[in-house]
């Protein structure tokens, strides 16, 4: 965890509210609040292609939360990045899927990716899976090659549903769980 210091401070210092029953945290990555620093982000995309080999031809992000982090990896990549969206464009070939989390529900837009695409998936944290899920077994349906999935917190245990759901291995930088009102972290949960 060395490495990921301010990512793990933050986190820890991260407000909790309440949507419904959801223990929702507040935190610079996942909210942009209270401030997101260049050194975060730098922390986290510094991590990520210190990790892996990002072979792809695109990235694709997740609105809103995943339209920052494919920023700065593209920025450091020179990759090209696409954005799935709330909104509806009816552009040739969209692909609508629905999302629920444990607070909302609503519609995805796939636009710009097309069969044979080479991609990375990113977003900022798997919770439920209920946002991951239907955007991967879209790419699947939409004969994407999915190269490599990374979300930088996972949250309780969607992430493993995910996985078996799909056969996509979920990258991750840290794991939460929210315990009496309060954040734990941990390293990632391995497969
Ligand atoms: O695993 P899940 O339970 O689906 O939770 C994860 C999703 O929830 C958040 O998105 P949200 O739709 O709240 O939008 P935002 O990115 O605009 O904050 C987050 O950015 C993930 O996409
Ligand atoms: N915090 C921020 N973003 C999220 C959360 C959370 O608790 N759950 C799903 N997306």
């Amino acid at each position: 965890m060395e490495m990921l210091k301010k990512l793990e401070k933050t986190l820890k210092k991260a407000p909790i509210i309440k949507k419904g029953e959801y223990n929702y945290f507040v935190h610079p990555i996942t909210d942009g609040i209270p401030l997101t620093t260049p050194d975060i982000l730098e922390e986290v995309v510094d991590e990520i292609t210190k990790r892996y080999t990002l072979d792809v031809d695109k990235i694709v992000c997740i609105e809103a939360m995943g339209i920052h982090l494919a920023t700065a990896l593209s920025l450091k990549t020179r990759i090209p990045f696409v954005v799935v969206r709330k909104r509806e464009y009816g552009l040739p070939g969209e692909v609508a899927v629905h999302q629920t989390t444990g607070y909302s529900e609503g519609e995805l837009y796939i636009n710009g990716i097309k069969e044979g695409d080479r991609v990375l998936v990113i977003d900022d944290v798997v919770s439920t899976g209920g946002t991951l899920l239907p955007v991967l077994q879209a790419l699947k349906k939409m004969n994407v090659e999915v190269a490599k999935v990374i979300v930088i917190i996972e949250k309780g245990e969607g992430k493993k549903l995910v996985e078996e759901k799909t056969g996509h291995k979920i990258d991750t930088l840290i794991k939460v769980d929210i315990i009496d009102d309060k954040i734990i972290t941990s390293p990632p949960k391995e497969a």
